[in-house]
């Protein structure tokens, strides 16, 4: 068992002056209980806490650290640049050249450089509503975006995890006025009816539907393939068809999932598409795009206003574009090969246990379902909400007695990077059995 006194001894400290401890609340450890591990330091895939303990890591900053941590080419970019200034509130020739990498990469013609993913999605909801002139948003229940206000209604990632009733009504969070969700539709994830229903209703009302490239905010959600169409395809058609803009939020699957995220595994065209943690490199920076003539709407060439006295910043940049130019084929098919492994030890061992289960995966991007029996594929919110939450927590607390980190939620993705090799991998697989086998003694406990 590793000892967390030191963690402890910061989190009294924390919880004085930064509320509840954290600075965004799923690193809290309210959903498993227990104290968060303060992180000392990190590399490879490796994070050393502040008792000095060592952790394999598998929430990779919840994505961002595709390389592992403290990669040298990155650190060589970042130093560098940080000995030429910080930040200078004018343009740079390491923001021209992130731009260019995006663009080359994704299917957007411009983007525009922001530095939280919140950032993005907040810009593309004005600026798909300044497109059409239309107020209505449609979002899918689960599917987190950031915490913009029109879209914390029935929200994935923390709000999921903290999950009381009255988090999960919608608004999601008080403080967001229902005036503002009122103008929200949300549906049920891969419901091509419950899609259809809404724009025959409100079509003509409605400014952009963004979802999700591929869910990892309720857990990973499969988008689901109906007829040869895939869900991303039926969902560009039918904004298309109703003249509302198709918004795909690859934030988290952006240049993790494929060379360019999901597009690169259905193929699809947004309207827009947001970006952001791979695309920094461990740094604030986020991203929107889409069609140059959308985006020429964006001040200072058209009227719709955004901006940001960071944005763009040349440490962040050069952190960015040094990620995506590491990324070359034999990452996605490391990456892979390591997803396979894991998925495969997961469910081996939680079948031995007797622990019901389901993993899903998009890409090399998966989790783990504490669902019923009954359940063999969790489609949507609804039925990742069937989860076993003490399972759960029991699950996680033996991994990271054993040394292992993973995310403190039932609703969110493992991450793994390039610099999980053998040993890394090993000591997880070796891990699982026993881990599963508290977790299904919590289960069974309960059924008893
Ligand atoms: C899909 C998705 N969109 C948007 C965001 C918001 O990004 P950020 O936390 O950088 O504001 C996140 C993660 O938090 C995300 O996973
Ligand atoms: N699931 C969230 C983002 O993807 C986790 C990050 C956070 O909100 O702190």
């Amino acid at each position: 068992m590793t000892s967390d006194a030191r963690s402890a001894e910061l989190f009294e400290r924390a919880q004085l002056v930064i509320p509840g401890g954290v600075n965004s609340p799923v690193r809290a450890f309210r959903a498993v209980g227990g104290t968060p591990r303060f992180i000392a330091a990190a590399k490879g895939a490796h994070l050393t806490d502040a008792d000095g303990n060592d952790l394999v890591d598998l929430v990779c900053s919840w994505g961002p650290m595709i390389l592992g941590h403290a990669h040298p080419e990155v650190i060589a970019a970042v130093t560098d640049a940080a000995a030429r200034g910080t930040s200078y509130g004018a343009p740079t020739r390491a923001e021209v050249e992130l731009a260019e990498a995006i663009v080359e990469r994704t299917p957007v013609e411009q983007v525009r450089l922001v530095s939280s993913g919140t950032e993005a999605t907040m810009t593309v909801l004005r600026l798909a509503r300044a497109a059409t002139g239309r107020d209505l948003v449609v979002k899918f229940a689960g599917c987190y975006h950031g915490h913009v206000d029109a879209l914390l209604a029935s929200a994935g990632s923390g709000v999921a995890t903290l999950g009381d009733a009255e988090a999960l009504a919608s608004p999601s969070s008080p403080g967001v006025p229902a005036t503002t969700t009122a103008q929200t539709i949300v549906l049920p994830y891969n419901d091509r009816t419950a899609v259809t229903a809404a724009f025959a209703e409100h079509g003509d009302q409605i400014a952009c539907l963004v979802t999700e490239a591929a869910p990892g905010n309720m857990g990973v959600i499969v988008p689901g393939t109906e007829d040869g169409e895939h869900f991303n395809a039926f969902l560009a058609r039918t904004c298309r068809e109703h003249g509302a803009l198709f918004v795909s939020d690859e934030v988290m699957t952006g240049f993790r999932v494929t060379r360019s995220g999901q597009h690169g595994l259905d193929g699809v065209v947004p309207d827009l598409v947001t970006f952001g943690k791979v695309m920094g490199g461990g740094f604030p920076a986020a991203a929107f795009g889409g069609r140059a003539e959308l985006m020429q709407l964006l001040s200072p060439v058209g009227s719709v206003y955004q901006a940001g006295t960071l944005s763009g910043n040349p440490v962040a940049s050069a952190a960015g574009s040094t990620t995506l130019r590491l990324l070359d084929d034999e990452v996605y098919r490391t990456l892979d090969a390591s997803a396979d492994v894991l998925r495969t030890a997961v469910a081996e061992s939680f079948a031995a246990a007797g622990l019901p289960h389901v993993v899903q995966s998009a890409g090399s991007m998966f989790s783990v379902f504490f669902t019923p029996d009954d359940v063999t594929e969790v489609p949507d919110y609804a039925t990742a909400q069937r989860q076993d939450t003490a399972a759960h927590a029991a699950f996680f607390h033996a991994m990271l007695d054993a040394g292992v980190y993973l995310p403190p939620s039932a609703y969110e993705a493992w991450f793994l990077s390039t610099a999980h090799d053998d040993e890394a991998l090993s000591r997880i697989v070796e891990t699982l059995p026993a881990a599963a086998r508290a977790a299904a003694a919590v289960a069974s406990a309960e059924r008893h």
